[in-house]
């Protein structure tokens, strides 16, 4: 395949159905599927040493490449980027060199010192590179982007910081894309939480379902630097003229697999041709100079990236890297095609791949169970569950939007304060369901795909699905909401026995035990196979 040069039109077209394609044939696609997490592979021949791809300490100076894309990111002059010493080294924030107002406003909020993945990605954007993040459910993914950008925008930023291109105040100068509104409001209150009450209005929500009018003034009125959204607003304000992304110098995708899909094709389209795209400038103007200093970086960010992201960040960013926990590569080193698992490669391969990507995208400490309940008996057995664990804060999931309602009435029934969670509610009743369910006024959020990427409710101790996910990818972003930032958590899948053969195929998908249990009188049972 060669990838590295397609065009967006194609990349839009065919991003979503080569990816359910791979999906379908060979399971979720995951970095360590592409070859990464290891640094040498088991096919001796073959082997491909990290000093190969990355040599001695440094990464390579940027390269200029035909990008394909109408030069919206012409060439960046970068920083070397030391990848062994200073990332990981880190002990504290004030070694990854933010500026001292930032580092204020973390110590009094609470943050005493980075997570590896923070460690790894925040010298890799000052350094302003591209990067694509990927590391576990609930690693802390989101500072690992915010801290750079409030390094070199708003208030907080470094003094030695330019303004960006125009200086124009009504210029937006980082935009944040997000799949749902919850999490692009989580995204706000982080960025607020950072900022402090008196500069709470350097970010701006753009989100839909809230309304649009009031977005726009606010913008009028406040002039934010930073923008955070869903893909549809951002897109329908832009479009009528009243948000200025063209001298935009950060544009962040979180949970970048899931605003390449197909639902959101045409809005991040219109996303990724306008922000930093500056009118008038020649996008293959001569190489190093200062105009380009500040071009948009493109960061994204998810616990899974399949092959149409790597694929995705090739053709819109320049020399990007790829931040993992203790790692950063130039994506340029990742093979250009997905490793193939079919009946050939060997058995040690396959597992040793599958391992590595549970390590990725899963949090190592969450523990896996599934139960073999009766259809009708599924509530009864998530409610029995709930007590053999004596969880205080559970996540169940279902894949019909009609069936929550129903297992949120027979919880209730019994006793068990539940409330039910999904994208037909008014965004109202969204909000503050979330809010009861965060402040522990619920002890069970019975929800569908919606909650399942993103949201963090640190208490959280117990997701259940009561209907299995669609595939590995799936599990893992519904399985990330406990077990976070290295808290204990468990995980119970409910299956009828004809489907007990899809857990077993995501276990070995995803490298993880998924035991089978039940729970009798008050206890969880764990059965041997
Ligand atoms: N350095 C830190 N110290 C303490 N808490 C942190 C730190 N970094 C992040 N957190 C907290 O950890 C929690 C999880 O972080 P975050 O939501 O960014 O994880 P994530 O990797 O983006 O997860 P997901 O893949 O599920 O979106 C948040 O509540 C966040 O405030």
């Amino acid at each position: 395949l060669k990838l590295s040069r397609v065009s967006r039109t194609a990349w839009c077209r065919s991003g979503v159905r080569f990816l359910s394609q791979f999906n379908q044939d060979q399971g979720p696609m995951t970095l360590a599927s592409l070859g990464l997490t290891e640094f040498e592979t088991t096919n001796k021949n073959k082997s491909i040493k990290r000093e190969k791809l990355c040599p001695l300490t440094e990464i390579p100076k940027s390269k200029v490449k035909p990008l394909g894309n109408k030069g919206i990111k012409a060439a960046v002059v970068k920083k070397s980027l030391h990848v062994e010493s200073a990332p990981f080294s880190a002990k504290s924030f004030s070694e990854l060199e933010l500026p001292p107002l930032l580092l204020e406003r973390l110590e009094s909020e609470g943050f005493k010192s980075p997570t590896e993945v923070q460690s790894a990605a925040i010298p890799a954007i000052l350094s302003n590179h591209d990067v694509v993040i990927q590391s576990y459910t609930g690693s802390g993914k989101t500072l690992a982007y915010l801290l750079p950008i409030l390094s070199q925008v708003g208030p907080l930023k470094n003094e030695s910081s330019s303004d960006g291109k125009s200086g124009k105040k009504t210029d937006i100068e980082a935009v944040i894309v997000a799949p749902s509104r919850e999490l692009g409001m989580q995204i706000v209150r982080e960025f607020e939480k950072i900022l402090g009450p008196a500069d709470k209005k350097v970010v701006q929500q753009l989100v839909g379902g809230a309304n649009r009018s009031r977005q726009e003034e606010a913008l009028k009125k406040n002039k934010p630097a930073i923008v955070v959204g869903t893909p549809g607003r951002i897109a329908e304000i832009s479009a009528a003229g009243k948000l200025h992304t063209h001298d935009c110098r950060f544009l962040v995708l979180d949970e970048v697999d899931e605003l390449l899909s197909f639902n959101f094709r045409e809005d991040m389209h219109r996303i990724l041709e306008h922000v930093g795209r500056r009118s008038g400038a020649d996008p293959r103007g001569p190489k190093g100079s200062a105009v380009r200093q500040d071009e948009r970086h493109t960061v994204m960010v998810s616990a899974t990236v399949p092959f149409s992201v790597i694929r995705a960040a090739r053709s819109w960013c320049s020399d990007p890297l790829l931040v993992q926990s203790k790692k950063v590569i130039p994506l340029e080193s990742i093979p250009s095609g997905p490793v193939i698992l079919g009946p050939t490669s060997s058995s040690s391969t396959t597992s040793n791949m599958q391992v590595q990507g549970t390590v990725q995208s899963l949090p190592p400490a969450l523990k896996h169970y599934y139960c073999v309940s009766k259809l009708q008996h599924k509530v009864d057995t998530l409610r029995r569950c709930v007590h053999a664990l004596d969880a205080k804060s559970v996540i169940a999931f279902m894949n019909h939007t009609k069936q929550l309602k129903d297992a949120v009435f027979k919880l209730e029934a019994r006793g068990m304060k539940a409330v039910e969670l999904h994208g037909d509610l008014g965004k109202l009743v969204r909000s503050t369901t979330l809010k009861k369910f965060k402040n522990g006024e619920v002890r069970v959020l019975v929800t569908n795909e919606l909650s399942a990427r993103g949201l963090d409710v640190a208490e959280c101790d117990l997701v259940v699905n009561l209907d299995l996910p669609t595939d590995a990818i799936h599990y893992a972003h519904r399985a990330g909401r406990t077990g976070r930032l290295g808290r204990k958590g468990t995980v119970v899948n409910m299956c009828e026995e004809p489907e007990v053969f899809v857990v077993k195929k995501l276990q070995k998908q995803l490298g993880v035990s998924i035991l089978a249990c039940e729970f009798t009188e008050g206890k969880l049972v764990v059965n041997e196979e």
